[in-house]
Parts: structure tokens; sequence; C-alpha cells
């Protein structure tokens, strides 16, 4: 009788400290998260929101879009992993959405037809972004902001100079998501170079449009002999090509958004875990910057608790990518300069 009482208290002693445990664990080590998607309801929103979804560092996942986020909410929210799931279907609606976000993922805007580059979506574009991060001022100013809206170039300085009017900028915690290059710029130099392309990293650096793409493939690794000059020119132009290659191939019904939602959950991912405390997160993002003269530029950064923890530097380039540097300069400056005029004057 007694050893039998003795052993119900011991379990139920066991049971309260493992509970214990698991609070703990829970409360200490995997801080909880709100994550927004804005334009959560678009050919890169609807499967961004599914991979944000199946992301174990997500608490809650707000979705907005301003047409069809019912939908979309109530058919993600019904996958059996923790994050709760919320949807945001009107302007009216997006403060709520905002409220308490760590990350905010930008999505929203018009994609590219056959024969346009990303400028020509600015006159759209600009307009969407700026009336969004307007919104995230007022309502998650601390909050990181992950713009994947084209033309990524601009809408990033256009971002920063509505923080700025608002008194929120902090550049720490804004980022233009180029993963896509890298990704891209990984899988052409994994099947080139015959080697595994779950082993590669290709830092891509610049902008994100044509020939501001400037992928340094002498950095690749694993670093191979096996490519001549002739094989990383090519790559080098299939990587800045890589998205009027699919707006193509689509043929007027829009450019990437199944490998662009994967390159945007790698990101996001990596900013949770840079708040999250998990050191040596490093991922290539078009941040303010003092790696060259220009004010914003792509570059391997390193992500931390208030976001950006440190820009890093270039490395050595071959001479066919000092020259692409240099060549890239003018056209992105003056891709920057625009979305800064557009924010002052509007
Ligand atoms: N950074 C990159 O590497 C990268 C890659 C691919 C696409 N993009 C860009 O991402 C953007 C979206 O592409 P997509 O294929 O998903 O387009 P899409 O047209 O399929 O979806 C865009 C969504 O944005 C929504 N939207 C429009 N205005 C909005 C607003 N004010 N607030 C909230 N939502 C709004 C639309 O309702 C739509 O659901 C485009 O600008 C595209 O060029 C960037
Ligand atoms: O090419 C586009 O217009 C979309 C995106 O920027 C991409 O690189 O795929």
């Amino acid at each position: 009788m007694r050893t039998s009482l003795l052993r119900s208290v011991e379990s139920a002693v066991k049971r309260s400290r493992s509970a214990h445990l698991r609070r703990s664990f829970h409360a200490g080590a995997v801080p909880e998260r709100k994550v927004a998607i804005l334009g959560a309801a678009g050919g890169i929103g609807q499967p961004l929101s599914l991979l944000m979804k199946l992301n174990p560092l997500v608490t809650r996942l707000a979705l907005y879009d301003i047409a069809g986020t019912p939908g979309v909410a109530a058919d993600v929210s019904h996958i059996n992993t923790p994050a709760e799931v919320a949807g945001y279907a009107s302007e009216e609606q997006l403060g709520k959405a905002l409220e308490g976000s760590d990350l905010v993922i930008i999505p929203a805007g018009v994609p590219r037809k056959p024969g346009m580059t990303r400028d020509d979506l600015f006159n759209i574009n600009a307009g969407i972004v700026k009336s969004l991060c307007t919104a995230i001022a007022k309502y998650c100013p601390n909050a990181l902001v992950n713009m994947i809206s084209n033309p990524v170039n601009s809408t990033v300085p256009i971002a920063s100079e509505v923080f700025k009017k608002a008194g929120t900028y902090d550049a720490k915690k804004l980022f233009g998501v180029t993963t896509l290059d890298v990704v891209r710029a990984k899988t052409f130099y994994a099947g080139k170079a015959k080697v595994p392309v779950s082993e590669v990293n290709v830092p891509v650096v610049g902008g994100h449009a044509g020939i501001t793409i400037l992928p340094l493939f002498s950095q690749a690794t694993p670093s191979t002999n096996a490519l001549s000059e002739e094989d990383i020119h090519a790559l080098t132009k299939r990587t800045q090509d890589g998205g009027t290659e699919v707006v193509e191939a689509k043929a007027g019904k829009g450019s990437a958004t199944l490998s662009m939602a994967y390159a945007g959950a790698v990101f996001a991912d990596a900013c949770l875990k840079g708040l999250n405390g998990v050191p040596d997160i490093v991922e290539c993002s078009f941040v303010q910057s003092t790696v060259t003269e220009l004010p914003f530029f792509a570059s391997k950064v390193r992500l931390g608790k208030n976001g950006v923890e440190e820009v890093l530097g270039l490395g050595p380039l071959s001479d066919f990518e000092k020259q692409g540097l240099e060549n890239l300069k003018a056209e992105l400056k003056s891709s920057i300069e625009k979305g800064i005029k557009f924010a002052k004057e509007n």
C-alpha cells in the first residue's frame, strides 16, 4: 500500500518536473514570434504563407492582402503545426495584422510580364510599398522588414525614407530580399561544377536587377578547377537573367513565385534565428551599407538579436568581378536615388 502510494507520488512529482522543464524550455529557449505577410494571397504570398506555417519558430502568422485572404488563411490554418494563423482582408484590418509583429515580409505588388524590366513596376509598386511601410511605422515600428516587392533596388530606399519621416528608421531592421539570386547561383554552379548542390555556397552582391546582381563565383565553395572563364561568364549571366528566364517561361502569367517563396522562407528563417540569438547566421541581403560608396548594397550580413549585427565586406574579387562591380554602380545608384526621390516627394 505504502509502496504503491510512494510510486504514485514519485510519478506525480516527475510529471510536474518535466512539465516545468517543458515550460521553462519554451519560455527561455524559443521565444514567441509573430510574422506578418503583406500580399499573402499572391503568387509568392500563398506558398510563402505555407512555408512559414511549417516553420517551428513562428508562433503567430498574420496573413494580409487586399483580396483573397480569408480563403488562404482558412486553408493554411488547417495544417497541424503550432503557428496560429489569422487572415486580414482589408485596409481597416492592416493595423491588427501588424500589431505585435517581430517580422514583416512584403511580397505585395505587381509582377513583371515578358519585355518588362523590374523598374517598369516602379510606378505601381512604389505607392504600395510606401503605404504598407507607413502602416508598419505606426503599428510595429520595431519589426524586421523583409522587402520582396520589386524593384528591390528602389523599394528598400523608399521604405527607409518612409521610416525616417515617421521617426522609426533603424537601418539594422530593413532588408531587401536577394536570397533568390543566391539560390539560383548555387543551383547553376552545382550543375556546372558537378558538385552536390546541398554543399554549395556562393555570395551574391550588389542589387537585385540585371547587371546589379553580381555573383562571386571566385568565392564559391566547394571550389573547383573544372570551370573555364567562359563557364564563369555564362553562369554570371544566367544568374543575372534568372528572373527573366522565369518571366519568359511563364509567358505573361507572372514571375518567379515558388522559388521566391522558398528563398523568402529561407531568409525569414535566418532573421528569426538571428532574433532568437542563434549565433553565426549569415545571409546575403540588400541593406544600408558602407561596403561601397553606395548607401544601399547587397552583401553578406551577419544576423543577430536586433537584425543586422554586421555587414560583411566583399572579400577578394577576381578581375572579372571587379569589373562587374564597377559596371553595376551607375544603375544601382540611380535606382536608389529614384526610390529616395519618390518617397521624399510623395
Ligand atoms: N525579391 C525578389 O527576388 C522577387 C522575386 C519574385 C518576385 N518579386 C516581386 O514580388 C512581387 C509580388 O509578386 P507575385 O508574383 O506574388 O505577384 P502577384 O500579383 O501574384 O501577388 C501580389 C499580391 O499583392 C497583393 N497586393 C497588391 N496591393 C496590395 C496592398 N496594397 N496591400 C497588400 N497586398 C497587396 C495582390 O492582391 C496580390 O495578391 C512583385 O513585385 C515581384 O516583382 C520579387
Ligand atoms: O524577375 C522578376 O521580375 C522577379 C524577381 O525579381 C526574380 O528575380 O525572379
